[in-house]
């Protein structure tokens, strides 16, 4: 028995899909043009799509699992289980208006023709608001639409903001904020469930040493209680002598939120030589 996950077979979500199976252990040969392949050493069979029909096929048990963006998740409405979300492929999807154009508030999009590749998510954000607009759906090139006639304002995708500027356009309602997510089909069986719950572990394990880093510093002793009180650690910090009279090295994890502010604390409470190394895998 195999697990099958669908993954989009090119584009944004891709290759960081590809990639979070590689760090989770699971080589899959991934040929050009393939839209097919198994994993060498995972009970996984692996289908390239198009992303928007990912939730569907998970629906109808085609495949067992997927990884799709959390605004198509949402955008498709079908009855599927969100069992991680997975930290990449991060956007929103915002409504945007020509550069020049006024903007008080959404109020102002009323009547306005709105061009967008997300009708459902658009239409219950305007039902919120009770504005009715004339939402126009179009399969992509969306930020194209004001400038060519074809809409006053658009319901898009938006990262670093390069399209939008681009094509003369300004940001003013973020509606939902994405990331990629790992879906599953709701009735997997027993066995199914056990190898999604085998590969939740390894990528929830990926995922926790993504966001620690292994820290390790020079201190001297009479300074090593201070020290020790501002590291957190997975138990408590490993201290061992330097060769060195008086001095200690000391271990630690650190999670990246914090990591900046304890790093100046520790300089400043005379920690010395602090090395920062990237971790693999992390298990708890
Ligand atoms: N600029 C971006 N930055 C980060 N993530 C993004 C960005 N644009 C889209 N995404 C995320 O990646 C997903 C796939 O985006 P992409 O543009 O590759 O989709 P697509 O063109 O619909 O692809 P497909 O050919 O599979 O239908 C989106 O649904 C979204 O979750
Ligand atoms: O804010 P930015 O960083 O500019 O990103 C936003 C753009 O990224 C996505 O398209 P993508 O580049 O994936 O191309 P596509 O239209 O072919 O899907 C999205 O549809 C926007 O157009
Ligand atoms: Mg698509």
């Amino acid at each position: 028995m195999k697990l099958r996950i669908a993954i989009q077979k090119s584009g944004r979500l891709h290759d960081d899909s590809i990639k979070l199976l590689k760090e989770c252990g699971i080589d899959i040969n991934n040929g050009v043009n393939k839209l097919k392949t198994e994993a060498s050493n995972f009970p996984l069979e692996v289908f390239f799509l198009r992303d928007d029909d990912i939730p569907q096929y998970v629906e109808d048990g085609v495949a067992d699992i997927g990884i799709v963006g959390e605004n198509v998740i949402i955008e498709k409405a079908r009855p599927v289980k969100i069992a991680e979300k997975l930290g990449f492929g991060k956007c929103r999807l915002s409504l945007a208006i020509p550069k020049a154009a006024e903007y008080n508030g959404v109020k102002d999009m009323d009547k306005l023709r709105i061009a967008t590749s997300y009708p459902v998510i658009l239409q219950n954000f305007l039902n919120q608001h009770n504005i009715t607009a004339d939402i126009h759906e179009i399969s992509g090139s969306v930020e194209i639409a004001p400038g060519i006639g074809l809409a006053d304002a658009i319901c898009d995708l938006v990262s670093s903001g390069s399209t939008l500027f681009m094509n003369g356009l300004k940001e003013v309602e973020v509606i939902l904020k994405s990331e990629a997510a790992l879906i599953s089909n709701d009735n997997l069986t027993p066995e199914q469930e056990a190898l999604l719950q085998k590969l939740l572990f390894r990528i929830q394990s990926v995922k926790k040493a993504k966001n620690n880093k292994y820290v390790l510093l020079n201190a001297p002793n009479d300074k090593l209680q201070e020290i020790i009180s501002l590291l957190p650690g997975m138990k408590s910090p490993t201290v061992l002598p330097l060769a060195e009279e008086g001095w200690s090295s000391v271990h630690s994890v650190l999670n990246e939120n914090a990591f900046w502010d304890i790093i100046e604390n520790l300089k400043a409470a005379g920690a010395q030589g602090i090395l920062v190394v990237p971790i693999e895998k992390m298990i708890i």
